[in-house]
């Protein structure tokens, strides 16, 4: 009786969790009839507009009058010391948390007026804890089942997780083939893997519009190394944010916003920035112990795979 009376009590702790999820208030609408057509984001710019973002009512400003421009197809790199709202840009690109004010547009269209769900497809992301579910390798990387086995396979080998086209390496196409299981919450993969897994879905999605949230912190150098040649070949039409752990990741990016204190401290291109001695991403660098020349040689370095 002792034992089950326990037992009963702690269940009830699972029945108090759902009475919760209840109460809690809905997001926006999933679809809405302004819906902009299938083919959008086709260019892939994203405007910034006066953005003031808070978590909830009575906590303090996030975002400050957040203003930039990201051009079609180019490469930003997000900068900044720890709780600059980094994350939070994303936060409110991706309307997980709705701005206090200003707007943001992604092909002129104001994102606060469409579905959630249109939005969301719309933009790959890369997030720092990617979510894996148990099931096969296929329903992870394509739950939607949009694409066939053979680009899915092709996509694995883009990410390296399984050897190009005419090698082997038997243990990595025992691990990642489309009908090996993947453990609840990938429980059979490292931080590193899930990582690339959730690149892999990044690629199936085909977006013109990635965002990278310090995607690559948990593999180790080389592989990041070998990772960003493939973030640049296979994105190379696409719109690119990337929330930078290393520096020597972004350096190659056409330019790069510096966030501090939730304001857009500096927004320029890599060598402005570092040229100014007296901008942040300069003491960034410093601190990171990253020369010019380390600049110059990493972005010759890059060009080569372009
Ligand atoms: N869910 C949340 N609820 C309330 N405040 C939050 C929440 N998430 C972040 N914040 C606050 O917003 C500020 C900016 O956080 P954000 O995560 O955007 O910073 P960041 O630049 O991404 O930092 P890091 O480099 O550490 O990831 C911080 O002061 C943080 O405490």
């Amino acid at each position: 009786m002792v034992n089950l009376f326990a037992k009963n009590e702690q269940n009830m702790n699972a029945v108090e969790r759902v009475l919760h999820y209840t109460e809690l208030p809905s997001e926006r609408a999933e679809a809405t009839p302004d819906d902009p057509p299938m083919n959008w984001p086709s260019s892939g710019q994203i405007s910034f507009t006066n953005v003031d973002l808070s978590y909830r009512e009575g906590l303090p400003l996030t975002l400050k009058q957040v203003n930039f421009t990201i051009n079609p197809g180019e490469k930003v790199g997000i900068v900044g010391r720890t709780g600059a709202g980094k994350t939070s840009l994303l936060q409110a690109l991706f309307r997980i948390v709705e701005l206090q004010n200003g707007k943001i547009e992604i092909d002129g269209i104001d994102i606060s007026n469409i579905g959630l769900s249109v939005l969301r497809r719309s933009i790959a992301l890369v997030p720092q804890d990617s979510t894996l579910f148990l099931g096969t390798m296929r329903n992870n990387l394509d739950p939607q089942g949009l694409r066939t086995d053979a680009e899915l396979i092709a996509v694995l080998q883009r990410a390296l997780l399984l050897p190009s086209e005419g090698t082997t390496d038997a243990a990595a196409e025992a691990k990642f083939s489309l009908d090996c299981t993947v453990g609840d919450e990938g429980s059979n993969f490292s931080a590193g893997e899930k990582q690339l897994l959730a690149l892999c879905r990044a690629l199936v999605k085909n977006s013109p519009i990635i965002v990278l949230d310090e995607a690559t912190s948990s593999v180790d150098v080389e592989t990041d190394a070998k990772l960003q040649r493939t973030i640049k070949k296979e994105f190379a039409h696409s719109t690119l944010l990337c929330i930078a752990h290393r520096l020597n990741t972004i350096v190659y990016y056409d330019r790069v916003l510096v966030m501090d204190g939730g304001r857009v401290a500096e927004f320029d291109t890599v060598l402005n920035l570092y040229d100014n001695e007296s901008s942040i991403f300069r003491s960034l660098c410093n601190e990171a112990n990253l020369q010019r020349a380390d600049i110059l040689r990493i972005r010759a370095e890059q060009r080569q795979y372009s």
